[in-house]
């Protein structure tokens, strides 16, 4: 199990960006009203001597004349000069924060600055130049590349605008969608796409095409102006790359936004739609400047935060601050043209500097629910079954069942042993027991097994004749008896594996209470014809026998949610969700979202749900409209005008998208326990607070001893909310077998919940509260699958980058 990383503090970082003056600026000559002093100091406005200043200084005049500036320095976690390159500003910021998203933190960058300051050249720059949205997704591809083999990824991407107040879809447009708040899921946007490149080169044309679609106007200030605030978000999902009772799932959202810039409509010289845009950039502008200073402000637990005055605050609640590890880059002009703007800009920007932030890693422990033990009991029984037959072989062949009892003639054939073993190891699928096969299979550890081991036997088998072979006859029988003293070892070694395992399982069937008396009687038969490990004599049978806790299974090391499991057999807890993160993400299996979803069935209906009987609720059933709603969002056909690629920069290693396939290998050794589609939560994550510090809404009633009813998602209605893993395309395996089941299954749902779903402010305190007393132990989870089809990788070849087609002279174009 992943320790979950404690919570670090820490405020916004903000670096300043000074961008070169054009040549209008350039034009009368004016003095530069921003100096950079060195990476981190600058100064705004700095005082100097004039050219009669210095003149008169020659003539020994103390009152020269002066340039009378404000002189305001400012320092920042970073300052880049006019000369600073688009991977150097990278390096310096989103590179830094990188890991954190793969760690499970969330993540966002923002360009803040008034109009022509340059925001759209430093996050998303040109096919020649790419900004920072391109470089990280370079980046975050590289990395996870890199770490493939540990753990199996998944990335999304979704795109959108916030345009006079209405956000659009970029990547799929379509109408105005509306942003909502949800108690679990926090800012949702339904009927967003979301996308998975496969590569960085996919990306690069997904950027092209969204920004194609993006408003963009030119303005007497910037020929390029972008009319609207662009939030491209990029979610990382990361899980073990082998299934088990308990699963460590860690989800990361990073967004990337570019701001439309503050301008005022007297020197952009706007009018008309134009000037009705620029009035709503400014609106949300100033809407967000207020929820900086007011997150800057903030010293109670839970200030006002003024989230709702715009669209673009609302949309970016928790991206900003909290348990948001942001970056501000302020974009500003040197030019005395842009005195003001600059220096409203610096002056914001060093108000962000003061938002605090309280940053979690959003790791989600999962547990497959109780349910699933039925079938792992299955399993278990039809290992042990098969396990006793090999056994009674062997009795049969006159081989010794104790392996610490007298040496006979009959040797099982090494491929029988290669055959049990791999049985053996076959059936172990829990995350402890995983550790244990790996190691046999490795060959490594005492009790190695493993083919490697065999192998090596085999081989080493010449050289060992060769020392004895000035006497043939004994050379033979050496041979014989070492061959004999070999596999008798390993059959010890074998047993002593096999059961240690079948103990384990024992005790957690045990501790699950799903043992039936056959079972008990099985296992204690076998525990009596085998010593214990530490080498004991067989145990006799003793009266105890046909208890049904029998004391002969040792105790091993459960997950600590098997006991809580067991108590809550008929009862599980609402999951709390997680803020900010869409379903889609969150979804590993059809279930996980539903999960997350509060019940919002009507009253009536609720009460229906739960004068089903145990038995009716049990099943399965297809809640009706779901499919009706469940948005497609394929990816739409190529335009005509087709984004180019953008050139890869020189140095820039794009990799293939790492969306996880690693697993593949593991189960073609280990077979794993079907994964559990039915999951209650594990109180580990202190989700609740995480999410309150975010000033998300308040959680979901979700206590430890909430009662839960197991059926169907009874919430068909909040599906189309979610566009999940399932509407993105799905890519079928190497043997084009979808990986994932798309059936409905079975999901735990509220029972007899007394608080309404309501956004009443009343429900969510007394909620807040009960979550508090409960302290944060409990949350939620899903099934620890991905409903995601794994994906095959391919490189990115920067040689492949196409050129631009003829009359694109940039990425940038007008939205339609
Ligand atoms: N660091 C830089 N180096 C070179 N050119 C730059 C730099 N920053 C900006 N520019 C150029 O300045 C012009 C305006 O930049 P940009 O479009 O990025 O401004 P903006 O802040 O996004 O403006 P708006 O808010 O109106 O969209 C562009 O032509 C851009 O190429």
């Amino acid at each position: 199990m992943v320790p979950v990383p404690p919570a670090e503090e820490g405020n916004v970082s903000v670096v300043v960006r000074v961008r070169p003056q054009t040549s209008r600026e350039k034009e009368g000559n004016r003095q530069s009203v921003v100096q950079v002093v060195s990476d981190c100091l600058l100064v705004f406005d700095p005082e100097e001597p004039s050219l009669l200043g210095v003149l008169a200084g020659f003539q020994g005049h103390d009152s020269a004349p002066r340039h009378k500036g404000k002189d305001l320095k400012f320092v920042f976690d970073r300052v880049f000069g006019e000369s600073a390159t688009q991977v150097e500003v990278f390096e310096n910021t989103t590179k830094g924060i990188l890991e954190g998203v793969l760690n499970g933190y969330n993540c966002s960058v923002f360009a803040y600055g008034a109009t022509g300051a340059g925001k759209t050249h430093t996050m998303l720059g040109s096919e020649k130049d790419p900004g920072i949205m391109y470089l990280t997704m370079a980046e975050l591809y590289k990395k996870i590349e890199a770490k493939k083999g540990q753990k199996q990824w998944e990335v999304l991407i979704s795109y959108q605008e916030v345009y006079n107040e209405q956000i659009h879809d970029l990547l799929e447009p379509k109408g105005p969608l509306p942003v909502r708040e949800d108690p679990e899921k926090g800012v949702v946007v339904p009927g967003l796409s979301f996308h998975q490149p496969k590569t960085a080169e996919q990306l690069l044309e997904m950027l092209a095409r969204g920004n194609q679609n993006r408003t963009q106007h030119p303005t007497d200030i910037n020929a390029t102006s972008s009319r609207s605030h662009a939030v491209f978000q990029i979610y990382v999902k990361q899980h073990n790359n082998v299934a088990g009772i308990t699963q460590d799932l860690r989800v990361a959202k990073m967004s990337l936004i570019d701001l439309a810039g503050s301008e005022r409509a007297s020197i952009a010289n706007t009018k008309g739609a134009r000037l009705r845009e620029g009035a709503n950039i400014n609106r949300s502008l100033l809407a967000l400047i207020n929820v900086i200073n007011a997150l800057a402000d903030a010293k109670s637990k839970k200030p006002h935060i003024p989230y709702r005055d715009s669209k673009l605050t609302r949309l970016l609640k928790d991206s900003i601050g909290g348990n948001c590890r942001t970056i501000m880059i302020a974009a500003v002009s040197p030019s005395m043209l842009s005195y003001e703007d600059t220096y409203n800009t610096l002056k914001y920007a060093n108000r962000a500097k003061e938002i605090k932030l309280l940053m979690k890693s959003n790791v989600l422990t999962l547990d497959c629910h109780i349910s699933q033990y039925a079938a792992i009991c299955e399993q278990l029984k039809a290992e042990v079954a098969d396990l006793r037959g090999r056994l009674q072989a062997y009795e049969e062949k006159g081989l010794p069942v104790n392996p610490h009892g007298p040496a006979q003639d009959s040797r099982p054939k090494q491929e029988e042993l290669v055959r049990i073993k791999e049985t053996c190891l076959g059936h172990k699928g829990d995350g402890e027991m995983d550790a244990e096969s790996k190691q046999l299979k490795l060959g490594g550890g005492p009790s190695c097994l493993g083919e490697n081991s065999l192998k090596q036997e085999s081989q080493e088998k010449p050289s060992y004749s060769s020392i004895e072979s000035s006497n043939p006859v004994k050379q033979e029988e050496n041979v014989g008896i070492g061959q004999q003293k070999m596999e008798r070892n390993q059959l010890e070694r074998l047993i002593t594996a096999i059961f240690s395992i079948a103990r384990k399982q024992y005790a957690v069937l045990k501790a699950a209470k799903l043992l039936t008396p056959d079972m008990i009687t099985e296992f204690e038969e076998l525990d009596l014809l085998v010593p214990r490990e530490s080498g004991e004599a067989p145990k006799a049978p003793t009266a105890e026998k046909k208890q049904v806790e029998p004391c002969a299974i040792p105790e091993v090391a459960l997950p600590l949610e098997v006991p809580q499991l067991v108590n809550q057999a008929a009862e599980h807890a609402t999951p709390a969700g997680i803020s900010g993160f869409p379903p889609a993400l969150l979804e590993i299996s059809p279930t996980l979202s539903n999960v997350f979803k509060t019940p919002r069935l009507p009253a009536k209906r609720r009460k229906s749900a739960r004068s089903t009987t145990p038995a009716e609720r049990n099943t399965p059933s297809v809640p009706k409209g779901r499919a009706k709603r469940r948005r497609k969002a394929s990816v739409p056909p190529q335009q005509e005008n087709s984004p180019k690629k953008w050139a890869i920069p020189a140095g820039m290693d794009c990799t293939s998208t790492p969306i996880a396939d690693t697993a593949k290998s593991h189960q073609t050794h280990l077979h794993i326990p079907q994964p559990c589609p039915l999951t209650v939560t594990k109180g580990r994550v202190p989700l609740a607070s995480s999410v309150a510090q975010n000033c998300a809404t308040p959680l979901p009633p979700c206590g430890l001893n909430a009662t839960f009813d197991l059926g169907e998602n009874p919430c068909p209605a909040s599906a189309p909310e979610f566009p999940a893993w399932e509407s993105i395309q799905q890519f079928p395996n190497p043997q084009g077998v979808p990986l994932i089941p798309r059936a409905s299954m079975p999901v735990f749902t509220m029972k007899g919940s007394s608080i309404p779903r309501s956004s009443s402010l009343a429900s969510r305190t007394s909620v807040q509260k009960r979550r508090h007393a409960a302290g944060s132990a409990s949350h939620l989870l899903g099934a620890p699958r991905s409903r995601i089809a794994r994906l095959q990788q391919r490189s990115v070849q920067a040689s492949q980058a196409v050129k631009a087609p003829a009359g694109h002279p940039s990425c940038r174009f007008m939205w339609k």
